[in-house]
């Protein structure tokens, strides 16, 4: 079988790398592409589980028909109606008339209002803890709403012990090569991993860390995701990684310094707090300009590290345009556990810097770890010292950490 793998003896992985889209919900760009990921269960009844976007239907209706080798197609279990997974739903309901439609009861009016005209009769509602007889293989299902729709629910086979997981434990970048967790470099997956969990799954950490509790108690030798990689060798790692991230626990000593300035003198503001961040011996800062490097990347790190630091030039009353959509991600998904720094330059009634404090005192978890510095124009002296001060005391927080 041609570009199919198994995952065991007869369930086939058949999902497409998409390496063409150059933006995951139109708006986070894919340098690395990314995979959807099908699969198919061949026992004495034959099950697909989830389907693909739109546009990568076409490789993907190949596998599928390859796999079922003349087989009808008995049941589709769509644990997710979002249309990365469900693009060729449509299609497969076509080509495979006969075959039951599995899914919760929030399921189902997503696929009528996506296609109006799927088949009523062939819905087949499951609700947790109910078993599907495939033969050998007896498949069950929990329920993981707002991970990360209402209606998304994971898949368990109770035989070989695989968690279909759906978004869960999920990632960009498409599978080049290896598809299994032991078949790949992860270093090359960790970014775009993170980079999913942060601006997809973001908002819903307690959701994730209720399905981590759910599914805490059963035996889990595969875990089948819906993106990216699969794990078989270190199933507790992928679950460790979600399991802070769903905290919002930074994973490493750092900081993540991101700025707006449209003639330069905030960007200068920026770089002499990372300078002084270098003096003080912290090893890893990213200095992002946010007009320029995509916000999906500089969240990604604002996930990973403990200190973030936000500086703006004054703009209209307001915070800088190309920070303030940054801001407003960072408050709908309820940012916590970070130290923050505020700074920002102004030339007559100033907006940056306020507009950041505001975005600070909505949230509850950060903690401002000295004053705000807001220069006017070409930073003085005066400014310079108070921008450092901010960086020494970003570094002493992160070392008390270390203790
Ligand atoms: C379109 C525009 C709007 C501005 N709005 C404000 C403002 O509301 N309040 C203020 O104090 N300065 C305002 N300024 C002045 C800039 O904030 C100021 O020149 C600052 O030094 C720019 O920082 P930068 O060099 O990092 O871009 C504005 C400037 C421009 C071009």
């Amino acid at each position: 079988m041609h570009n199919i793998v198994n995952v065991t003896d007869k369930v086939y992985w058949i999902g497409a790398n998409d390496r063409k889209t150059e933006r995951f919900e139109n708006y986070m760009p894919l340098p690395m592409g990314v995979a959807y990921n099908s699969y198919v269960l061949v026992d004495e009844k034959t099950c697909l589980i989830d389907t693909v976007e739109f546009g990568v239907e076409g490789l993907f209706m190949e596998k599928l028909e390859e796999a079922l080798d003349g087989r009808d197609l008995d049941y589709i279990i769509v644990n997710h109606m979002e249309p990365d997974h469900s693009g060729a739903l449509r299609d497969v309901m076509k080509k495979y008339p006969n075959a039951q439609i599995v899914g919760n009861n929030k399921t189902f009016p997503m696929i009528k209002a996506f296609f109006h005209d799927a088949d009523e009769s062939k819905f087949f509602v499951i609700k947790e803890g109910d078993i599907l007889d495939l033969g050998h293989h007896k498949l069950t299902f929990a329920m993981v709403p707002m991970v990360h729709w209402p209606e998304s629910m994971v898949t368990y086979d109770t035989t070989e012990k695989i968690l279909f997981s759906n978004d869960a434990f999920g990632s960009f970048g498409a599978l080049n090569g290896g598809i299994f967790d032991d078949e790949v470099n992860f270093d090359h997956y960790e970014d775009e991993m993170r980079r999913y969990y942060s601006n997809i799954v973001g908002k819903y950490g307690m959701q994730v860390q209720n399905a981590i509790k759910k599914l805490g108690g059963l035996e889990i030798k595969y875990i089948c995701p819906s993106h990216g990689i699969l794990w078989r060798s270190d199933v507790a790692k992928v679950i460790r990684h979600f399991d802070y991230w769903s905290r919002l626990e930074p994973e490493a000593e750092g900081v993540v310094i991101v700025y707006g300035s449209m003639y330069g003198n905030t960007a200068k503001m920026a770089n002499a707090i990372a300078t002084e961040l270098g003096k003080q011996g912290i090893k890893e800062v990213k200095v992002y300009d946010a007009s320029k490097t995509d916000h999906s990347f500089i969240i990604s790190d604002i996930w990973k590290y403990k200190g973030l630091i936000i500086g703006s030039c004054s703009h209209n009353n307001a915070v800088y345009p190309k920070v303030q959509p940054l801001l407003h991600k960072l408050q709908n998904y309820t940012l916590k556990n970070r130290y923050l720094g505020i700074f920002g330059n102004m030339m007559w009634s100033g907006g940056g810097v306020r507009g950041i404090e505001a975005f600070s005192d909505a949230l509850n978890g950060l903690e401002v770890i000295a004053d705000p510095v807001e220069a006017k124009g070409n930073p003085t002296k005066e400014d310079y010292e108070k921008l450092e001060l901010i960086a020494q005391r970003m570094a002493e927080k992160l070392k008390e950490d270390r203790a």
